[in-house]
C-alpha cells in the first residue's frame, strides 16, 4: 500500500509556509488505517517493548492502537493542565509554536522499556521533549516509531543514539 497516497497536504496551515500533512484522510479510510499500524508494528518488531508513550493528541491516534496490537500500555504525554494526578512538565518548541507538555509522575516504573510514538516528526521538538520527561521518570526509551517523517526539517539529529523508524517520508 502506498501510504502516502492516503496524506493530504494543506498548504499554509496553521500559519504561511507550513505544509500541513493531514493524516485524517489516512484515518478515515479502515483498512488504510490498520495497514499503516500494522506496518509501524513490523518495523518495530525487534525492539522489547514494555509501554508506549506517545503526545497528545495525534500520538494518541497512532501511539494507541499500536499498544493495543502489541499488548502493551499506552501512556498518554499530555499538554500541561490536562492530566489530574501529580505531573511533571516541560517546555519545548515545534514546528510551528510551543506549548508546555506533562506526564504522570507515575505513568512509568523506572527501567520500564518505552517506545515513543507519534503521527509526525518534523523538528523533533516535541518529541525531544517527550523523550527527556520519559527519562525523567526513569523509563528507558527503545526506539521512536512515526507514521511521516519530515526530513529535511533533520528531527533525528535531535534523536542522537535512538532507533527511529518511519513508515512514510518527505524530503
Ligand atoms: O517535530 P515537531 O516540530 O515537534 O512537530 C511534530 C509535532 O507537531 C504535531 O503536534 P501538534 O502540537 O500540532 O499537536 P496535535 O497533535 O494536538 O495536533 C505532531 O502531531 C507532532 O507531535
Ligand atoms: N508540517 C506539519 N504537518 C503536520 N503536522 C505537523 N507538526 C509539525 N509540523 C507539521
Amino acid at each position: 500500500m502506498n501510504f502516502k497516497d492516503y496524506i493530504r497536504v494543506i498548504p499554509d496551515f496553521p500559519q504561511p509556509g507550513i505544509r500541513f500533512k493531514d493524516i485524517t484522510t489516512l484515518l478515515k479510510d479502515g483498512a488504510a488505517y490498520r495497514a499503516a499500524i500494522d506496518e509501524m508494528k513490523r518495523l518495530v518488531a525487534h525492539h522489547e517493548i514494555e509501554l508506549i508513550a506517545g503526545p497528545e493528541a495525534r500520538g494518541f491516534v497512532v501511539g494507541a492502537p499500536l499498544s493495543y496490537a502489541l499488548g502493551v500500555g499506552f501512556v498518554p504525554i499530555r499538554k500541561s493542565g490536562k492530566l489530574p494526578g501529580e505531573t511533571i512538565e516541560a517546555d519545548y518548541a515545534l514546528e510551528y509554536g510551543k506549548d508546555k507538555l506533562s506526564m504522570h509522575k507515575d505513568a512509568i516504573r523506572p527501567g520500564q522499556k518505552v517506545l515513543i510514538a507519534d503521527d509526525l516528526l518534523a523538528t523533533g521538538g516535541t518529541i525531544e521533549t517527550s523523550i527527556n520527561l520519559v527519562r525523567q521518570l526513569g523509563g528507558q526509551i527503545v526506539g521512536a516509531a512515526f507514521l511521516i517523517e519530515l526530513t529535511y526539517l533533520e528531527g533525528r539529529r535531535k534523536l542522537d543514539g535512538i532507533d527511529v523508524v518511519s513508515l512514510i517520508q518527505y524530503s
